[in-house]
């Protein structure tokens, strides 16, 4: 980011940009999500599978997001390896989605199933979320704007 750009972020003239990675298996709800925090009238009635990958924005709060939708299906799944960065402290959002669905287990259950508390180089951080309704969605991007807005600009 250019002085210019860190004075305007300062000022309040302009949104800090963050880059997401939005990674999962297909069909698991990660378009629905992202589209979910598009505002109303930006977002689409229909979504089909994600094929490769789509990058997609969304404002909130005091940040601007552009995230990299990438597509689940096990033939994309090598795309994954070029965007994942091993070494950065970047923090980690789970969502647990589905959770409207009738055999879905507890966030806490997910968080031991996938063994989440040997992550201990990266801060992250697990949601229930039902995509459709919209429910969890919120108090995720509020912890990753906490993470995010501790560091520097
Ligand atoms: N019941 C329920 N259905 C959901 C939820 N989130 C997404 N869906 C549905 O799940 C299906 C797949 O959603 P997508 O958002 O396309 O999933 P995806 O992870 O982006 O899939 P790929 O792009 O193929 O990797 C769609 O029919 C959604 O309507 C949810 O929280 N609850
Ligand atoms: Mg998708």
């Amino acid at each position: 980011m250019g002085l210019l750009d860190r004075l305007s972020v300062l000022l309040g003239l302009k949104k800090k940009e963050v880059h997401v990675l939005c990674l999962g298996l297909d069909n698991s709800g990660k378009t629905t999500i992202i589209n979910k925090l598009k505002p109303s009238n930006a977002q689409s009635q229909n979504i089909l599978p994600t094929i490769g990958f789509s990058i997609e924005k969304f404002k909130s709060s005091s940040l601007s997001f552009t995230v990299f939708d990438m597509s689940g299906q096990g033939r994309y799944r090598n795309l994954w390896e070029h965007y994942y960065i091993k070494h950065r402290r970047i923090p980690i959002l789970f969502f647990a989605n589905k959770m409207d669905l009738r055999d879905a287990v507890t966030s806490v259950k997910v968080s031991q199933l996938l063994c989440l508390e040997n992550i201990k180089d990266k801060p992250w951080h697990i949601c229930a979320s039902d995509a459709i309704k919209g429910e969890g969605l919120q108090e995720g991007v509020d912890w990753l704007q906490d993470q995010i807005q501790t560091v520097k600009t």
